[in-house]
């Protein structure tokens, strides 16, 4: 009798799989996020991406940052939505009370917000590449004041190859 696989993917792997996918949506040219929201008992309840909200056309509106001091009108940090609030808001099943975050970059003050008020218990995130910014500096702040735990997404080496 054949045993069973032994390479297959750990949960964390699987998610931030999930999560990583997700970011190839954005348009953003910069910056590509997103987010994978998965219950307590790994089921995976909402999937996310930084992009426009509905009806803001990708096309039209702009995608440039550096306008972001002289014109914020037209730098897309005014109009942007982010992986893990998308994620949030596309969740429609209820209450995300306990549930986990696999996002690709480390949330944002603005995101840490949403995070906390969902409900959202644990935090796994991949790039940490604004850290100690204000923004990432106040994130932790009140993620740590509200007990949300956070940790950074280990690879394990294994390349994960996806062909459709
Ligand atoms: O918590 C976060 C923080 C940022 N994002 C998005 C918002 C923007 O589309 C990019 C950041 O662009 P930069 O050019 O690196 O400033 O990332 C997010 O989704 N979640
Ligand atoms: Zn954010």
């Amino acid at each position: 009798m054949a045993g069973k696989r032994e390479d297959y993917i750990t949960w964390d792997e699987y998610f931030m799989g999930v999560a990583a996918l997700s970011a190839r949506r954005s348009k953003d040219p910069s910056t590509q996020v997103g987010a994978c929201i998965v219950s307590q008992d790994n089921k995976i309840l909402s999937m996310g991406y930084n992009g426009f909200p509905m009806g803001c056309s990708d096309d039209e509106f702009p995608w440039d940052k550096e306008d972001e001091q002289a014109d914020p009108y037209n730098a897309k940090y005014f109009y942007s939505t982010h992986s893990e609030l998308n994620a949030i808001l596309n969740y429609r099943g209820g209450s995300l009370e306990g549930s986990k975050l696999y996002v690709t970059l480390f949330p944002c003050n603005e995101c840490a917000k949403a995070i906390i008020q969902a409900g959202i218990k644990t935090i796994v995130y991949g790039s940490d590449k604004y850290d100690g910014t204000p923004a990432v500096n106040a994130s932790k702040r009140m993620l740590n004041a509200a007990g949300v735990r956070y940790y950074q997404y280990q690879p394990t080496g294994r390349k994960i190859e996806i062909e459709v």
